[in-house]
Order: structure tokens, then sequence, then C-alpha cells
């Protein structure tokens, strides 16, 4: 019987298989059709692939005329009915047996029938799915590793079915994208998660147990079994939805107990904490997919929302309370501070409680509000201000006392004391000085103009600006990528750049100098730069 030549290949599913099975089908030099439930999410995908090989061209792996080539061959398409002039399809679509059969009814109407068709499954019985095509010869199972561009294995899994032209042509593809084929037959979780699933679940029925903390039973495997990651980064890796979903095809179709899910893993998929394309799994990811040391982000809430966050004795005496305890804190790396309600970060001193102070009672409220200022400058660890709404007065102060503000686009700015026959007390004339220039300054403390968001970014006082529901998350994600670098060397820097300020420069570089060779002989110095070597993600312990 003649095979048929494979020139263009349909994938479906366009999520972290498909992505990188399009990737390097497209590398092999076949033209690659990308669909996904629609065609915003093939789109998307095809221009991450685009961005995943203009960093291969940067890195020096791939030239720039081969990428542009390889991105050419990748052809977002809305859907299915796109893959009728396909060769061979290749499914990767979420580990659901129901949705698979679906989709291979669809796919076999859709194709030419020479076509051949291949599932990406983990697990689910490419015989079943044969079944429901009327093209059974020219289906099997294409198992690609994840992360696929770097996994040099490929496993076919041959269906009852299979025909062996089918066979031999789906391997030669596979050799050409620069895989290695091990061949196996139509069994739960084939060769390798058979072996895989049982050790995964069996890492989460010890953290279930109590047995050891997932640090601990990572590091136990990397460092006694050396494989380049411990089962529970790995699930994290895979997904814990398709983890969950592989098992449940073993413990079913092989019929032994041994093989149950975890209830853990159940509840975190319940969750949604799929692991790391979700952000959380066993461990926190940030948006670039790197892991998050957990607890190591406080936040402060001022929580008074009734008086829209109004600086009385009772918050600000809490407020000193608090940062006390911070400043013991040795987990923390990153502090946020922002306001309860969705009005105000806090708009000012309480007025009512000023009103009846005298002046020797003004100033010992007002070296409290220092006090505090004081506090939050010279911990160790960063403190950004989430500006929710109003910042005004003793509110713009402590957000000016933090090490740099972020806001929502409906928050508002000023120092209105002059309104009130007063001024900033808190320390308002000379951070925002120092934050937004003198004249700036000047205007906004002499005429009480209270300022938006935008007008905010535009004149430095604040970073950036986002939408109201999403400044907390933005925010967190900030201080969790501060919390991923070197403790002692973010401390140093934000010393650095405080004093700094305050006197001449040579004498700030000269700090700067002290600060730089101090930092050499820590642990984190070595693990920063051993880590950056050996082209790992450093691991630091702010020591
Ligand atoms: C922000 C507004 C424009 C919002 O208007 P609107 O949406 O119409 O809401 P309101 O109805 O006005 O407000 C809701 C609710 O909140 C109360 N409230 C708002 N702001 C304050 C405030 N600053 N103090 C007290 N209460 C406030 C308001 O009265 C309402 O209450 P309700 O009537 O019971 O419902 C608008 O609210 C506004 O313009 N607010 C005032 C903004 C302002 O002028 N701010 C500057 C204040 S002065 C200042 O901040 C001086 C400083 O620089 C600080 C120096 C010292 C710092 C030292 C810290 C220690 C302070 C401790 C002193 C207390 C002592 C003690 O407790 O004994
Ligand atoms: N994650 C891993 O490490 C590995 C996964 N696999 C298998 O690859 C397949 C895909 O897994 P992942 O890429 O990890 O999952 P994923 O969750 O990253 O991606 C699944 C994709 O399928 C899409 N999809 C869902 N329904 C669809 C439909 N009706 N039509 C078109 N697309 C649809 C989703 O929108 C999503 O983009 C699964 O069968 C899984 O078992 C195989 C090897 C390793």
């Amino acid at each position: 019987m003649m095979t048929i030549e494979i020139r263009t290949v349909g994938v479906l599913g366009a999520g972290q298989m498909g992505s990188g099975i399009a990737q390097v089908a497209a590398t092999a030099g076949y033209t690659v059709k990308l669909a996904d439930v629609d065609l915003e999410r093939a789109t998307k995908a095809t221009s991450k692939i685009a961005a995943m090989l203009g960093k291969l061209v940067e890195k020096g792996k791939l030239t720039a005329e081969a990428a542009e080539a390889t991105a050419k061959r990748l052809i977002p398409v809305a859907g299915i009915a796109d893959f009728g002039d396909c060769d061979l399809v290749i499914e990767a679509a979420t580990e659901n047996v129901d949705l698979k059969l679906k989709l291979f009814a669809a796919c076999d109407a859709a194709m030419k029938p020479d076509a051949l068709l291949a599932s990406n499954t983990s697990s689910i019985s490419v015989t079943k799915l044969a079944a429901v095509t009327k093209r059974p010869g020219k289906v099997l199972g294409m198992h690609f590793m994840n992360p696929v561009p770097l996994m040099r294995l490929v496993e076919i899994v041959k269906a009852v079915q299979t025909e062996p032209e089918t066979y031999t042509t789906i391997k030669e593809a596979a050799e050409k994208m620069g895989k290695t084929v091990v061949t196996s037959n139509d069994a739960p979780g084939f060769l390798v998660n058979r072996i895989l699933i049982p050790m995964l679940c069996e890492a989460m029925f010890a953290v279930q147990e109590g047995v050891g903390t997932p640090e601990d039973i990572d590091t136990g495997a990397k460092l006694g079994l050396n494989p380049p990651m411990g089962p529970l980064e790995l699930a994290d890796l895979i997904g814990l939805d398709t983890v969950l979903a592989i098992a449940n095809v073993l413990y079913t179709d092989i019929g032994d107990t041994k093989y149950r899910a975890p209830t853990l893993l159940k509840n975190l998929v319940r969750a949604g904490w799929v692991g790391k394309k979700g952000g959380r799994g066993f461990y926190v990811y940030d948006e670039k997919g790197q892991k998050v040391p957990e607890g190591f982000v406080g936040t402060i809430t001022l929580n008074r929302p009734d008086k829209l966050n109004a600086l009385n004795a009772e918050l600000v005496g809490e407020l000193h309370r608090v940062l006390a305890e911070i400043r013991r804190d040795k987990d923390l790396r990153a502090l946020i501070v922002t306001g309860a309600g969705d009005k105000a970060f806090a708009a000012g001193a309480d007025i009512a409680a000023m009103s009846t102070m005298t002046g020797p009672e003004a100033k010992a409220f007002g070296e409290l509000g220092h006090a505090v200022g004081a506090q939050m400058e010279t911990l160790a660890i960063p403190v950004i201000a989430a500006v929710n709404g109003f910042a005004l007065g003793g509110g713009c102060e402590m957000a000016l006392a933090c090490d740099f503000i972020h806001a929502s686009t409906k928050a508002k700015f000023g120092q209105p004391e002059v309104n009130l026959g007063v001024i900033p007390g808190f320390g308002g004339t000379n951070r925002l000085a120092r934050r937004v220039g003198i004249g700036r300054a000047r205007e906004l403390c002499f005429t009480g103009d209270v300022i938006g968001a935008e007008e905010a970014l535009r004149i430095g006082l604040v970073n950036g600006i986002h939408a109201p529901e999403e400044l907390l998350g933005k925010v967190k994600e900030i201080a969790a990528k501060i919390a991923t670098k070197g403790p002692l060397a973010v401390a140093q820097a934000k010393r650095v750049l405080l004093r700094g300020l305050d006197v001449p420069l040579p004498t700030a570089n000269e700090l700067e100098v002290q600060a730089f060779a101090a930092l050499f002989g820590s642990e984190d110095q070595r693990e920063g730069m051993a880590a950056f070597l050996g082209k790992r993600p450093a691991n630091f312990v702010g020591r």
C-alpha cells in the first residue's frame, strides 16, 4: 500500500503541547495549520511561537532567516474545517476522552481520505479513538514530551487497527522533527506515563500524609535520584488537570487501586490550581512561569472604609505596631500597602479628630506619622503602594513614603491641606518634591489641587496605572518578582538609593561601592552567579 507524503500538518489544540508540536513541525519544514477553539487562540499561540523563535535567534541557536521561514510556515486557522488539505493532523486538545472522540470524528469527516490522524494523548486508548473514524488504519498515538522543542522523545502508540505503513510514515515524520522514537502498544498510559504518573501521585500522597513538604520531596528526588526536576515541579509543568486525567484513565482502565489519584491532586484541580500554566499548583508562578517563593509578600490594608480610610490615632498606631513586627520577620521579601474598599487608599488624616487638637498634640501626631514613614523607608524590603482610590493629604504622604506607587485608573492624588488652613504634616512637602520635582510639589501644595491617575503617571508620582480590578494583581506580580531576587541585594539597593538622595554624589557613589563589595562572599552572591553560569533559575536564601 502507498503511503501519503507529508507536507502539511494540522495541529488541533494550541496549548502548551500543541504549540510545541506546531513549532517543531514548522522547524522541520512542514507547513503547519494550528487550530484551537477559535481563531483568536490559534493566532495568539502562533505569535507566541514566533516570539520563541525570536529568542532562539537572540541566543544564536537559529538564524534570522530560518526563524522567518519557519514563522511563515505557521498558519493559524479557525478550526477543523480548515484541515481539508492536511496530510497529517495531530490532535493535542485537552485530555478528555469524550472531547477527543468528538474531535476525532470531526477531523475524520473534514480530512481527505488518505490523510493520517494522530493523537498526542497521554493515556487515552488510541484504539478507541481510531474506532470512531472511517480510517482506523491511519490512526495512531504520537506522544510528544513536554516541553516539546527540548525533549527528544516521541512515543508512538500503535492502535490495534494501525496499519504498518501509517506507523512507518509517522516514525519518519517524528525523526524529521528531530525526535527519537519508542514504540508502545495501546495500553493505559502507554510506556512513559505508566511509569511516571504513579511516581508523581506517590509524591503527592507523601505531601497529603504529611511525610514531607513539596520542597523537601522535590529536593530529595533531584539530589537523590538525579532527574532534572522534582516530581511535584514536573506535575506542575505537565498541568495538574492533565495529571489527574491520566491518573483516572490508569485507575479506571487497569482497575487497580494503586493507580487512584490522591485527594490532594483532585482538590488542587477543583480549586483551579492546575500548575504552572495557571500560575499556581504545588508552587506559585509569576507571569513568566518562574517559581515564586510563597509567603514572601506581605500586604497591609488600611481598613476604615466608611471614613475613606482616614488616618486616626488608632489606625496609625496599629500601622506603627505592624511595621515593627514586619521588621522582625525574616521571611518577608516585599510589602504592599493598599486601602480597603473601592473608593480610597486614604483620604488623609482624620479631620474630625484633628479639628480640636492643640499645637503640641498636633506635633505629637505629626511625629507619629513621620515615624511610620521612616519605618517604611528604612525597612530592608521594598514597600509598594497600591493606590486604589483617593490618596489625599496624609494618604498621599503615606504612599510617598513607600518605595514606589502603582495606582488604579480612578485614583486621585493631592495635598489639599491648605484648604483646611494647614500644611502637609506627614512628609508630604519634602517627599513630594523629591518624587516629582520642586516646582510641581510647590504647585500641588499651594493650590491643594487634586490630580487624576493619568496626570500622576505623567509627572512621575506613580510608576504605573491599571484597571481597578487588576491593580492588586499587578502589584502582587511586581512584589512576587522582587521576591525571587537576592534579598540582600534588594535591601542594599533600597538603602543606597534612599541615602544617596541626601548626600553629595561622590559620597553616594562611595556608599554604593561599599554596599556592592559587602554583598560579595554572601551565599546569595555565590548562588546568583552560579545559577547564571549553570543556566538555571537562582534560589536565593537571603544570607
Ligand atoms: C475624599 C473626598 C473628596 C471624598 O468625597 P465623597 O466621595 O463625597 O465622600 P465623603 O462623604 O466626603 O466621605 C465619606 C466619609 O469619609 C469621611 N472622610 C473623608 N475624608 C476624611 C478625613 N480626611 N477625615 C475624616 N473623615 C473623612 C467623610 O466625613 C464621610 O464620613 P460620613 O460623613 O460619616 O459618612 C472627601 O471626603 C474629602 O475631601 N475628604 C477630605 C480630604 C482632605 O482634606 N484630606 C486632607 C486631610 S489633612 C491631612 O491629611 C494632613 C496631613 O498631612 C497629615 C498630617 C499628620 C499625619 C499624622 C498622622 C496621624 C494622624 C492622627 C490624627 C488623628 C488623631 C486622633 O485620632 O485623635
Ligand atoms: N502537559 C504535558 O506535559 C503533556 C500533555 N500531553 C497531552 O497533550 C494534550 C494537550 O495537553 P496540554 O497542551 O498540556 O494542555 P493545555 O491545557 O495546555 O492545552 C489544551 C488546549 O486544547 C484546547 N482545546 C480544548 N477543547 C478544544 C476543542 N474543542 N477544539 C480545539 N481545541 C480545544 C484548549 O483551548 C487548549 O488550548 C493532552 O491530551 C495531554 O494529555 C502529552 C504529553 C505531555
